[in-house]
Protein backbone atom coordinates (compact mmCIF):
# COMPACT_ATOMS: atom_id res chain seq x y z
CA UNK A 1 0.00 0.00 0.00
CA UNK A 2 1.20 3.50 -0.91
CA UNK A 3 2.30 5.61 1.90
CA UNK A 4 2.34 9.49 1.54
CA UNK A 5 2.86 11.70 4.31
CA UNK A 6 2.38 14.77 2.28
CA UNK A 7 -1.11 15.83 1.79
CA UNK A 8 -2.37 15.90 -1.99
CA UNK A 9 -2.72 19.59 -3.74
CA UNK A 10 -6.30 18.35 -4.27
CA UNK A 11 -7.06 17.78 -0.55
CA UNK A 12 -5.48 21.32 0.36
CA UNK A 13 -7.30 22.97 -1.81
CA UNK A 14 -10.88 21.73 -0.95
CA UNK A 15 -9.40 22.46 2.62
CA UNK A 16 -8.84 26.21 1.10
CA UNK A 17 -12.54 25.95 -0.49
CA UNK A 18 -13.94 25.22 2.20
CA UNK A 19 -12.17 27.48 4.74
CA UNK A 20 -11.78 30.70 2.38
CA UNK A 21 -14.36 29.68 -0.72
CA UNK A 22 -13.44 29.71 -4.62
CA UNK A 23 -11.93 32.80 -5.43
CA UNK A 24 -8.20 33.38 -7.22
CA UNK A 25 -7.27 36.57 -6.84
CA UNK A 26 -4.58 37.33 -9.80
CA UNK A 27 -1.67 38.84 -9.23
CA UNK A 28 -0.85 40.81 -12.80
CA UNK A 29 1.12 43.71 -12.72
CA UNK A 30 0.63 45.18 -15.95
CA UNK A 31 1.98 48.14 -16.71
CA UNK A 32 -0.85 50.11 -17.31
CA UNK A 33 -1.95 49.02 -13.43
CA UNK A 34 1.14 50.04 -12.12
CA UNK A 35 0.71 53.72 -13.17
CA UNK A 36 -2.35 53.67 -11.83
CA UNK A 37 -1.37 52.20 -8.16
CA UNK A 38 1.07 55.04 -8.19
CA UNK A 39 3.95 52.31 -8.75
CA UNK A 40 6.98 52.19 -11.24
CA UNK A 41 7.18 50.01 -14.11
CA UNK A 42 9.70 48.32 -12.91
CA UNK A 43 11.11 45.25 -10.98
CA UNK A 44 10.27 47.09 -7.91
CA UNK A 45 7.06 47.90 -8.44
CA UNK A 46 5.61 44.37 -9.64
CA UNK A 47 7.25 43.42 -6.32
CA UNK A 48 5.23 46.26 -4.45
CA UNK A 49 2.27 45.55 -6.46
CA UNK A 50 2.24 41.56 -5.35
CA UNK A 51 3.09 41.89 -1.73
CA UNK A 52 0.66 44.41 -1.52
CA UNK A 53 -1.83 41.73 -3.34
CA UNK A 54 -0.50 38.87 -1.06
CA UNK A 55 -1.15 41.22 2.28
CA UNK A 56 -4.97 42.02 0.72
CA UNK A 57 -5.55 38.89 0.29
CA UNK A 58 -4.64 37.06 3.78
CA UNK A 59 -7.79 36.43 5.64
CA UNK A 60 -10.03 37.21 2.85
CA UNK A 61 -9.70 34.80 0.06
CA UNK A 62 -7.26 31.36 -0.15
CA UNK A 63 -5.63 31.40 -3.68
CA UNK A 64 -3.37 33.75 -5.77
CA UNK A 65 -2.22 33.65 -9.03
CA UNK A 66 0.48 35.51 -10.17
CA UNK A 67 0.93 35.95 -14.01
CA UNK A 68 4.58 35.34 -14.79
CA UNK A 69 5.06 37.23 -17.57
CA UNK A 70 4.47 40.17 -15.37
CA UNK A 71 7.40 39.30 -13.89
CA UNK A 72 9.85 38.13 -16.63
CA UNK A 73 9.04 41.41 -18.72
CA UNK A 74 11.54 43.06 -15.67
CA UNK A 75 14.04 40.03 -16.66
CA UNK A 76 16.40 38.85 -13.45
CA UNK A 77 15.23 41.41 -11.11
CA UNK A 78 11.72 40.87 -12.04
CA UNK A 79 12.59 37.28 -11.19
CA UNK A 80 14.24 38.53 -7.67
CA UNK A 81 10.68 40.31 -7.26
CA UNK A 82 8.60 37.28 -7.87
CA UNK A 83 10.35 35.28 -5.74
CA UNK A 84 9.93 37.74 -2.58
CA UNK A 85 5.76 37.65 -3.70
CA UNK A 86 5.84 33.43 -3.80
CA UNK A 87 7.54 33.14 -0.73
CA UNK A 88 4.85 35.90 1.11
CA UNK A 89 1.77 34.57 -0.32
CA UNK A 90 3.02 30.64 0.64
CA UNK A 91 4.51 31.82 3.98
CA UNK A 92 1.22 33.99 4.49
CA UNK A 93 -0.67 30.43 4.01
CA UNK A 94 -1.76 31.28 0.63
CA UNK A 95 -2.61 28.84 -1.92
CA UNK A 96 -0.25 30.19 -5.07
CA UNK A 97 -0.72 28.76 -8.51
CA UNK A 98 2.19 30.24 -10.53
CA UNK A 99 0.58 30.87 -13.93
CA UNK A 100 3.30 29.90 -16.34
CA UNK A 101 1.60 28.22 -19.05
CA UNK A 102 4.81 25.70 -19.30
CA UNK A 103 4.64 23.04 -22.26
CA UNK A 104 7.91 21.39 -23.33
CA UNK A 105 9.22 17.31 -23.96
CA UNK A 106 11.00 14.85 -21.56
CA UNK A 107 13.80 16.37 -19.24
CA UNK A 108 13.44 19.92 -20.30
CA UNK A 109 9.59 20.27 -19.31
CA UNK A 110 10.47 17.99 -16.38
CA UNK A 111 12.80 21.28 -15.60
CA UNK A 112 10.15 23.14 -15.49
CA UNK A 113 8.27 21.35 -12.64
CA UNK A 114 11.53 21.14 -10.79
CA UNK A 115 11.39 25.18 -11.36
CA UNK A 116 8.00 25.79 -10.12
CA UNK A 117 6.99 22.73 -7.82
CA UNK A 118 9.86 20.81 -5.79
CA UNK A 119 10.19 22.21 -2.49
CA UNK A 120 12.72 24.26 -1.79
CA UNK A 121 13.19 25.84 -4.95
CA UNK A 122 13.34 29.57 -5.06
CA UNK A 123 9.95 30.03 -7.21
CA UNK A 124 8.26 26.99 -5.48
CA UNK A 125 4.44 27.48 -5.77
CA UNK A 126 1.66 24.93 -4.89
CA UNK A 127 0.78 24.53 -8.93
CA UNK A 128 1.25 25.93 -12.10
CA UNK A 129 -0.53 26.04 -15.02
CA UNK A 130 0.66 23.56 -18.00
CA UNK A 131 0.22 23.54 -21.93
CA UNK A 132 -0.36 19.85 -23.29
CA UNK A 133 0.02 20.29 -26.61
CA UNK A 134 2.65 17.61 -27.51
CA UNK A 135 -0.37 15.25 -25.92
CA UNK A 136 -0.32 15.00 -22.17
CA UNK A 137 1.93 11.90 -21.66
CA UNK A 138 4.92 15.07 -22.59
CA UNK A 139 3.96 16.07 -18.93
CA UNK A 140 4.51 12.92 -17.52
CA UNK A 141 7.24 13.70 -15.82
CA UNK A 142 5.96 17.14 -14.58
CA UNK A 143 2.85 14.49 -13.45
CA UNK A 144 5.05 12.43 -11.61
CA UNK A 145 6.97 14.91 -9.76
CA UNK A 146 3.50 16.91 -8.68
CA UNK A 147 2.37 14.12 -7.31
CA UNK A 148 5.67 13.05 -5.34
CA UNK A 149 5.87 16.89 -3.95
CA UNK A 150 2.02 17.69 -3.18
CA UNK A 151 1.49 19.81 -5.74
CA UNK A 152 -1.13 20.67 -8.51
CA UNK A 153 -1.40 20.93 -12.15
CA UNK A 154 -3.81 22.99 -14.25
CA UNK A 155 -3.52 22.18 -18.09
CA UNK A 156 -4.77 24.16 -20.56
CA UNK A 157 -7.85 22.55 -21.68
CA UNK A 158 -10.34 25.42 -23.55
CA UNK A 159 -8.97 28.52 -22.82
CA UNK A 160 -10.54 32.19 -22.28
CA UNK A 161 -9.32 33.59 -26.06
CA UNK A 162 -11.63 33.89 -28.87
CA UNK A 163 -8.87 32.84 -31.11
CA UNK A 164 -8.35 29.50 -29.38
CA UNK A 165 -11.91 28.38 -30.37
CA UNK A 166 -10.80 27.41 -34.34
CA UNK A 167 -8.12 25.35 -32.67
CA UNK A 168 -9.54 23.84 -29.24
CA UNK A 169 -12.63 22.50 -30.89
CA UNK A 170 -10.80 20.75 -33.16
CA UNK A 171 -11.12 17.06 -33.75
CA UNK A 172 -7.93 14.41 -32.74
CA UNK A 173 -7.88 11.28 -34.06
CA UNK A 174 -9.87 9.50 -31.68
CA UNK A 175 -12.67 11.70 -32.41
CA UNK A 176 -12.48 13.76 -29.23
CA UNK A 177 -12.66 17.62 -29.53
CA UNK A 178 -8.82 19.06 -28.18
CA UNK A 179 -10.55 20.48 -25.61
CA UNK A 180 -12.24 17.56 -24.52
CA UNK A 181 -9.52 15.44 -25.24
CA UNK A 182 -7.21 17.28 -22.40
CA UNK A 183 -10.51 17.08 -19.96
CA UNK A 184 -10.58 13.12 -20.49
CA UNK A 185 -6.51 12.39 -20.33
CA UNK A 186 -6.83 13.94 -17.16
CA UNK A 187 -9.00 12.61 -15.72
CA UNK A 188 -7.66 8.85 -16.80
CA UNK A 189 -4.22 10.31 -14.96
CA UNK A 190 -6.07 11.49 -11.81
CA UNK A 191 -8.36 7.95 -11.89
CA UNK A 192 -4.66 6.45 -11.56
CA UNK A 193 -2.87 8.41 -9.58
CA UNK A 194 -5.14 9.89 -6.46
CA UNK A 195 -7.49 8.22 -3.97
CA UNK A 196 -8.48 12.12 -2.67
CA UNK A 197 -12.17 13.33 -4.03
CA UNK A 198 -10.08 16.15 -6.11
CA UNK A 199 -7.71 15.22 -7.73
CA UNK A 200 -4.22 17.31 -7.94
CA UNK A 201 -4.42 17.36 -11.84
CA UNK A 202 -6.93 20.16 -13.04
CA UNK A 203 -7.67 21.86 -16.17
CA UNK A 204 -8.22 25.50 -16.90
CA UNK A 205 -11.34 26.28 -18.55
CA UNK A 206 -12.24 29.72 -19.85
CA UNK A 207 -15.32 31.19 -18.28
CA UNK A 208 -16.23 32.98 -21.47
CA UNK A 209 -16.57 29.71 -23.66
CA UNK A 210 -19.45 27.72 -23.57
CA UNK A 211 -18.69 24.26 -22.56
CA UNK A 212 -20.81 22.26 -24.96
CA UNK A 213 -19.25 24.33 -28.30
CA UNK A 214 -15.99 22.73 -27.56
CA UNK A 215 -17.60 19.18 -26.94
CA UNK A 216 -17.16 19.02 -23.21
CA UNK A 217 -20.10 17.92 -20.80
CA UNK A 218 -19.92 19.37 -17.38
CA UNK A 219 -19.76 15.86 -15.60
CA UNK A 220 -16.55 15.48 -17.67
CA UNK A 221 -15.20 17.82 -14.95
CA UNK A 222 -16.47 15.58 -12.39
CA UNK A 223 -13.24 15.08 -9.19
CA UNK A 224 -10.89 17.53 -10.67
CA UNK A 225 -10.24 21.09 -10.34
CA UNK A 226 -10.95 23.76 -12.80
CA UNK A 227 -9.26 26.85 -12.64
CA UNK A 228 -11.82 29.21 -14.66
CA UNK A 229 -10.16 32.79 -15.98
CA UNK A 230 -12.66 34.87 -18.06
CA UNK A 231 -14.56 36.49 -15.19
CA UNK A 232 -14.83 40.26 -14.49
CA UNK A 233 -12.73 41.68 -17.57
CA UNK A 234 -12.90 39.58 -20.31
CA UNK A 235 -16.97 39.52 -19.58
CA UNK A 236 -18.23 36.37 -17.50
CA UNK A 237 -20.10 37.44 -14.53
CA UNK A 238 -19.72 35.16 -11.46
CA UNK A 239 -23.41 34.99 -11.15
CA UNK A 240 -23.54 32.37 -14.28
CA UNK A 241 -20.95 29.85 -12.48
CA UNK A 242 -23.46 27.66 -11.60
CA UNK A 243 -25.06 27.86 -15.44
CA UNK A 244 -21.47 27.67 -16.87
CA UNK A 245 -20.16 24.59 -15.03
CA UNK A 246 -23.36 22.92 -13.37
CA UNK A 247 -22.80 20.19 -10.16
CA UNK A 248 -19.71 20.86 -10.98
CA UNK A 249 -19.24 24.67 -10.39
CA UNK A 250 -18.40 23.28 -6.81
CA UNK A 251 -14.97 22.70 -7.80
CA UNK A 252 -13.93 25.69 -9.99
CA UNK A 253 -11.66 28.44 -8.92
CA UNK A 254 -12.91 31.33 -9.39
CA UNK A 255 -10.13 33.30 -10.99
CA UNK A 256 -10.09 37.22 -11.80
CA UNK A 257 -7.28 39.55 -12.37
CA UNK A 258 -8.08 43.40 -13.57
CA UNK A 259 -11.91 42.71 -12.23
CA UNK A 260 -10.16 43.28 -8.48
CA UNK A 261 -6.46 44.95 -9.11
CA UNK A 262 -8.09 48.19 -11.18
CA UNK A 263 -9.86 49.19 -7.54
CA UNK A 264 -6.49 50.30 -7.11
CA UNK A 265 -4.39 49.58 -3.75
CA UNK A 266 -7.11 51.95 -1.30
CA UNK A 267 -10.14 49.59 -2.64
CA UNK A 268 -8.38 46.42 -3.16
CA UNK A 269 -9.15 44.73 0.22
CA UNK A 270 -13.27 45.94 -0.57
CA UNK A 271 -12.64 44.58 -4.28
CA UNK A 272 -11.47 41.18 -2.95
CA UNK A 273 -14.22 40.52 -0.40
CA UNK A 274 -17.06 41.87 -2.70
CA UNK A 275 -15.74 39.19 -5.03
CA UNK A 276 -15.52 36.46 -2.40
CA UNK A 277 -19.09 37.51 -1.81
CA UNK A 278 -20.44 37.56 -4.82
CA UNK A 279 -18.95 33.78 -5.23
CA UNK A 280 -20.38 32.75 -1.72
CA UNK A 281 -23.94 34.11 -3.00
CA UNK A 282 -24.15 32.14 -6.12
CA UNK A 283 -23.20 28.92 -4.12
CA UNK A 284 -25.48 29.21 -1.38
O1 LIG B 1 -4.23 30.15 -17.20
C1 LIG B 1 -4.81 31.22 -16.96
O2 LIG B 1 -4.84 31.69 -15.83
C2 LIG B 1 -5.59 31.83 -18.04
C3 LIG B 1 -6.18 30.96 -18.94
C4 LIG B 1 -7.15 31.44 -19.84
O3 LIG B 1 -7.75 30.68 -20.59
N1 LIG B 1 -7.41 32.77 -19.84
C5 LIG B 1 -6.80 33.66 -19.00
O4 LIG B 1 -7.14 34.85 -19.06
N2 LIG B 1 -5.84 33.21 -18.14
C6 LIG B 1 -5.12 34.15 -17.26
O5 LIG B 1 -6.04 34.68 -16.30
C7 LIG B 1 -5.78 36.07 -16.08
C8 LIG B 1 -7.02 36.83 -16.49
O6 LIG B 1 -6.91 38.16 -16.10
P1 LIG B 1 -8.19 39.16 -16.11
O7 LIG B 1 -8.80 39.05 -17.46
O8 LIG B 1 -7.60 40.48 -15.81
O9 LIG B 1 -9.13 38.66 -15.01
C9 LIG B 1 -4.53 36.41 -16.87
O10 LIG B 1 -3.40 36.25 -16.02
C10 LIG B 1 -4.50 35.36 -17.96
O11 LIG B 1 -3.20 35.05 -18.41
Amino acid sequence: MRHDPRPGFGDRLSAVFTAWGQLCVGIDPHAALLEAWGLPDSAAGAREFGLRVVEASVDRAGIVKPQIAFYERHGAAGYAALEEVLAAARAAGLLVIADVKRGDLGTSVDAYADAWLMPGSPLEADAMTVVAYQGLGSLDGVIDRAERFGKGLFVLAATSNPEAKLTQTARRADGLSVAAGVVADVAARNAGLSTAALGSVGVVVGATIALSEFGIGTEALSGMPVLAPGFGHQGARIAQLPELFGSEAQNVLVSASRSILSAGPAGLAGAIDAHVAEVAACRA
